[in-house]
């Protein structure tokens, strides 16, 4: 249970609007992707790949649909890699030490990182291979 004090309200200067704390919100959020970004090699990785992706989809003039399915195989491995990321910070907080359920949970949401990765080489491949092989 929280201490008392945190039931008290922020003095008069901090509290927020309604419209600060929403703006304040896409802050944290848009900080947390920052994050990741900066820290996971992998969701560099993935972000060059979602870069070369949407610049292929325009050269190839890829239709509307191609495009919406390439977007959502982009935002499914940047969701999961971040959900792979706040896993590991977790359980780093949780067991700093060597332990084999912390290498379990760590090992498993990699996994999933991995799962949907290749699903998304699988959509990559049925959008741009008909593409590509009409240029020859
Ligand atoms: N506390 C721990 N206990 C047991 N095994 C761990 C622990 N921390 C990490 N591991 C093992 O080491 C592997 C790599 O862990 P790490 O935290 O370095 O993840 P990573 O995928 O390399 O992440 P990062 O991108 O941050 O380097 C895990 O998949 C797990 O098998």
């Amino acid at each position: 249970m929280l201490p008392p004090s945190s039931f008290e309200p922020l003095p008069q200067h901090e509290q927020k609007s309604e419209w600060r704390k929403f703006i304040a919100g896409f802050s944290y959020a848009f900080s947390g992707f920052w994050y990741t970004v900066r820290t996971q090699r992998n969701m560099r990785v993935h972000v060059l790949a979602a870069i070369v992706a949407v610049g292929a989809g325009i050269y190839l003039h890829i239709s509307a649909i191609e495009f919406a399915l390439i977007f959502i195989a982009i935002t499914g491995v940047f969701i999961t890699e971040m959900i792979n990321t706040v896993l590991e910070v977790c359980v780093d907080l949780a067991s700093p030490t060597y332990h084999p359920l912390a290498k379990i949970a760590k090992d498993v949401a990699a996994g999933a990182v991995l799962v949907n990765a290749i699903l998304s080489v699988i959509i990559g491949l049925f959008i741009f291979l008909p593409h590509l092989l009409a240029l020859f």
